[in-house]
């Protein structure tokens, strides 16, 4: 087969990966922060190189001034010249010692001594790896999808319409191409492939050749299952390069299958030769997915008679202190019920909180729901780390607030966990609580199951990020300083499936929040179980 050369890329790139995964930056916003201490040293190291090789280029220009001048006096007249027994003297000299040195100045590898330099601060600064550069690219075609981003857009630097950055080179693109490519994924390859064949013919100075475009957009366009085009963009490629063997190849394997199909259809299967461009495209449950994405998108919001019902209110819960402080809680959601506590984090506990935490991020981890083990997973692209009461005064002082808002014990509550999301950082839906048949989940905490959940926001988000619960329809949008809240679990114990939830992918802005989760030991006085049991479609 003739397409070895493309897939041998990924072959050598998914090596690549497993090699650096363990220092990855692309998963915490907080991470990338770093990269900009490391650009800024690689720029003052280039630098310093490029003004050694010019004093070398500088020296080199003297010698051969001086050569030339003397070289154009000696050939004015030769015998006269080398009668004379100074200029005899000082023409062995020039091609002996003189000589000497223009070669050792011509050999000298200044950019060694830079490089070794380079070598040793790598080891020591965040550097991002290709597993990076995979997870950027992954990130942005999530964004593409979620928030319908059309991928020209996108390429100018725009967010929903809002200019952030630079515009993608040509050659970007075509890297955008390339990893969503190596990733499977010949939706996007084709997408970013003809984004960079557009760019290109805008280009003054080409950042790539239009023959690795075609080339990858053939192959792609192949994958997705349309031969025809796929054709037509080999015989592009062969225009430019006609001797290019793979494309001699796939051009043949190409007309075959052509040919394969019209006989197949000529024989009287009356199946249409026309591949759709989507054919090999997985769409996970794609109802689901979309509902998601819309609530993402903002563009569902609960029906007027529900809000209508929704209040603002103060919350004291009878504590003397509070009765003189209550707390601004808004209902987001009733029944289930979805509070969100207004004022209840201040600035400085949050930028106390990230500097506490930011040392100790590690990527946040799911729990395998058939073994039980904590993993990481592309459906969770965030960083984390769990903070102590007795770490710091702010963190218990959280925990008696979190008490205060729910009136339940944090004497079997988990750690404050705090969590930045990374570029385009998401956490697709999923249950805080374990559900009937994760038996071994919390089993170790002895605690029981997560009956609640506090989510504080500790950043706002430009665009993009917020917390949505696809089966109730609800979208939470973050605002730094509050909390969301809600009950896991019903009464009886059950899991409550309509809390379902997940943080959408971050558009545009940093996002930071908190989770602390409170467990049912120590609950029962403070929380009436019932032995009622809800309807078993709610339940998981
Ligand atoms: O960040 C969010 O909006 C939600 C986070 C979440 O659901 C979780 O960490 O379990
Ligand atoms: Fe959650």
């Amino acid at each position: 087969m003739e397409f070895n050369m493309i897939i041998y890329h990924s072959l050598v790139f998914s090596v690549f990966f497993t090699t650096f995964v363990s220092c990855e930056v692309f998963t915490a916003l907080a991470d990338l922060e770093e990269l900009l201490h490391t650009e800024g040293y690689l720029i003052n190291t280039l630098d310093n190189y490029i003004k050694a090789e010019e004093q070398r280029i500088y020296l080199l220009k003297r010698y051969a001034e001086i050569y030339h001048q003397q070289h154009n006096k000696a050939i004015e007249d030769v015998q006269v010249y080398i009668a004379n027994p100074i200029n005899a003297y000082t023409l062995v000299k020039r091609l002996s010692t003189d000589w000497h040195q223009v070669e050792s100045l011509m050999s000298t590898d200044i950019s060694k001594e830079y490089l070794n330099n380079l070598t040793l601060y790598k080891e020591t600064m965040k550097f991002p790896t290709e597993e990076d550069l995979n997870g950027a690219a992954v990130a942005l075609t999530r964004l593409q999808d979620t928030y319908r981003l059309d991928t020209s857009s996108l390429a100018r630097g725009e967010l929903n319409g809002v200019k952030y950055s630079a515009e993608l080179s040509a050659a970007d693109c075509f890297e955008l191409g390339r990893q969503s490519y190596n990733n499977g994924d010949y939706y996007h390859t084709q997408l970013w492939m003809r984004e960079a064949d557009e760019r290109l013919a805008k280009e003054k100075n080409n950042t790539v050749d239009k023959s690795e475009i075609l080339e990858y957009l053939a192959f792609s366009t192949y994958k997705q299952g349309n031969v025809p085009l796929a054709l037509d963009l080999t015989m592009k490629l062969l225009e430019i390069l006609p001797t290019h063997s793979r494309a001699l190849g796939n051009k043949v394997y190409y007309e075959e299958e052509l040919l394969k199909s019209l006989n197949y259809k000529r024989k009287g299967d009356d199946e249409s030769d026309e591949v759709p461009d989507d054919k090999l495209l997985v769409v996970p449950d794609t109802y689901a997915q979309e509902h998601y994405e819309q609530l993402c998108r903002g563009e569902v919001t609960l029906p007027e008679v529900k809000k209508a019902k929704l209040k603002c209110k103060y919350f004291h819960n009878n504590n003397p202190f509070l009765k003189i402080a209550p707390f601004k809680v808004e209902e987001a959601h009733l029944d289930p019920d979805l509070f969100i506590y207004h004022n209840v984090m201040s600035d400085n506990e949050i930028e106390t909180i990230k500097k506490l935490a930011y040392p100790r991020f590690r990527r946040a981890t799911v729990q395998n729901s058939l073994t039980g083990e904590l993993e990481i997973a592309k459906y969770r692209i965030s960083k984390s780390a769990w903070l102590k009461e007795h770490e710091h005064k702010y963190i218990a002082d959280i925990s008696q607030r979190v008490s205060d808002m729910t009136g339940l014990t944090m004497e079997t509550a988990e750690e404050l966990q705090v969590v930045n999301y990374g570029i385009g950082g998401h956490y697709e839906p999923h249950f805080d609580f374990a559900r009937r048949d994760e038996k071994n989940a919390f089993k170790s905490l002895g605690t029981g199951n997560r009956i609640a959940t506090v989510l504080f926001y500790m950043s706002n988000v430009e665009q993009g990020g917020a917390t949505v619960f696809p089966q109730i329809g609800t979208a939470l949008w973050p605002k730094k300083g509050t909390a969301a809240f809600w009950f896991n679990l019903f009464p009886s114990g059950d899991g409550d499936a309509r809390t379902r939830h997940a943080a959408c992918p971050v558009l545009a802005g940093s996002k930071w929040v908190s989770n602390k989760w409170i467990h049912e030991r120590g609950q029962e006085f403070l929380r009436k179980c019932t032995l009622e049991r809800p309807p078993s479609d709610i339940t998981a």
